[in-house]
């Protein structure tokens, strides 16, 4: 039991602790949460006394709180991403008797119009740190592994397995599968887990290449090679893959002159740079890519078959989304962590009739579709979970799916009609500004709404 003056000179504690500067957070030596301010449990959306007795990390995002009373070690000013922000966080241990008993954490910039102001220029620097990665890593590096891959079906278990494989051997690999499949993540996973992880990636997209570039950048060129070559000439892609992997993407776009200009330097190994005489060794392993039918355009005769088998040494095929639906929950989830992280929005979940919807849509876009329609509906959505009127695809389908199967005049009918309800709605009902606004009587509406049968 607390004496008056104990209670007294706690209530004063708690009162300092509550309007202090920082959000704190105390927690024991496993991690469990003993004390939490109540603007810290306000911010989490918390109840202040049903976090006592939880683990922190059930709490607070991307905690570390627990990490610290394990190692014994303080983290100062140390970035945390907390419900779509950053915060800057200190983690102290606690020590009794020369034993780490707990840690008490402390977090920065709890009042809104400075921490959003801070992290906006946090943001800004982390975009431009973001630009500067992503620039090293096309250049040098695969951005993704296996742990990027989503996905538990059946069909992904296996191409992952294969991917493994895959990876430790050194032969040529073609990927195939419907554009969004996750082909360069794949090409990506297979050089990071191959035992030229620590060498370049070097990524081309053969479709992109303009012919009269395309020598020039595959092979570069020596000071001088021709007017207008830069001073100190240009390293091609195959030589700034040596030792490492070449991912030659969209390879169904390639040229045939240029096809077999390629199958040279797969077949001797060598490049000859422009302008220069002597031809010079070089290390890659290949990894294609296409999502086009290689053996019926070379029945057609737009793409050599010599060229093919030598690419086409390990296929993996990627299978399209509308094969494997059960990935879908996974994938979405994993993609709202992108996205948020991308945007600093928080987007944790979609409702029921939007996952009922994408479970039964056909994917023609594959995952790409998936993520463009997330990112759109993160965009619009106003909570942390997307609702079916902020899926503008959602809308568009259900018009998409009756003019498969009907007449005109359906078609004509079901737009009539959804015009008349969208009307109505942004009218709030007010029949007569709904009328002027579609520009036609009051009667005339009035028997439409009765003939759709719309409800206020
Ligand atoms: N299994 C997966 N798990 C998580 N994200 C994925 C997965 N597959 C694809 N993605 C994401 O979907 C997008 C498209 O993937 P990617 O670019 O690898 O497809 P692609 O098959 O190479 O497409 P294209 O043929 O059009 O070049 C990327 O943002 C990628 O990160």
């Amino acid at each position: 039991m607390f004496t008056a003056d104990e209670k007294v000179k706690n209530s004063i504690l708690e009162a300092i602790i509550d309007s202090a500067y920082e959000w704190i957070v105390v927690v024991d030596r496993n991690g469990v949460i003993q004390y939490m301010n109540k603007t810290y449990a306000e911010f989490l959306g918390e109840n202040i006394h049903e976090v006592i007795g939880k683990h922190v990390s059930e709490v607070i995002e991307n905690t570390r709180m627990h990490k610290v009373v394990e190692s014994g070690v303080p983290e100062i000013a140390d970035l945390q991403y907390i419900r779509g922000s950053y915060m800057i966080a200190n983690r102290i241990p606690v020590v009794a008797d020369g034993e780490v008993i707990g840690a008490v954490g402390t977090v920065i910039f709890r009042d809104t119009g400075q921490w959003k102001k801070m992290n906006s220029h946090i943001k800004s620097l982390l975009s431009e740190l973001e630009f500067y990665k992503k620039d090293w890593h096309e250049k040098n590096g695969a951005k993704y592994s296996l742990s990027d891959i989503e996905g538990c079906s059946e069909k992904m278990v296996l191409l992952k397995n294969q991917v493994k494989r895959a990876a430790s051997s050194d032969l040529s690999i073609l990927i195939n599968g419907e554009s969004g499949t996750g082909k360069e993540l794949i090409a990506h996973s297979i050089h990071q887990l191959s035992e030229r992880s620590g060498k370049p990636f070097i990524k081309v997209n053969c479709g992109a290449i303009p012919d009269t570039l395309f020598e020039s950048e595959l092979f570069g060129y020596e000071e001088g090679a021709f007017t207008g070559a830069k001073k100190g000439g240009k390293a091609g892609k195959f030589g700034l893959a040596d030792g490492g992997t070449i991912f030659l993407d969209e390879i169904g776009d390639l040229p045939p002159h240029m096809q077999i200009k390629l199958l040279r330097v797969l077949q001797e190994k060598e490049i000859e740079t422009i302008g220069s005489t002597v031809s010079k060794k070089v290390d890659v392993r290949i990894i294609a890519a296409t999502n086009r039918p290689l053996a019926q355009m070379i029945s057609q005769r737009q793409f050599r078959e010599d060229l093919f088998y030598r690419i086409n040494v390990i296929p993996i095929n990627v299978p399209p989304l509308r094969e494997r639906k059960e990935d879908i929950p996974g994938l979405v989830l994993r993609l709202l962590e992108k996205i948020s992280k991308r945007s600093g929005k928080r987007i944790i979940a979609v409702e029921a009739a939007v996952m009922e919807w994408f479970l039964s849509h056909e994917w023609p876009g594959n995952i790409r579709e998936l993520e463009n329609i997330l990112e759109a509906a993160s965009h619009f959505s106003q909570g942390e979970v997307i609702t079916a009127d902020v899926v503008p695809a959602l809308s568009h389908d259900e018009v998409s799916a009756v003019q498969e199967n009907s007449s005109l005049k359906q078609i004509m009918q079901l737009t009539e009609e959804r015009v008349l309800r969208d009307t109505l709605a942004a009218c709030s009902f007010d029949k007569k500004k709904a009328a002027a606004k579609l520009g036609i009587g009051k009667t005339v509406l009035y028997e439409k709404i009765k003939k759709y049968n719309i409800q206020a």
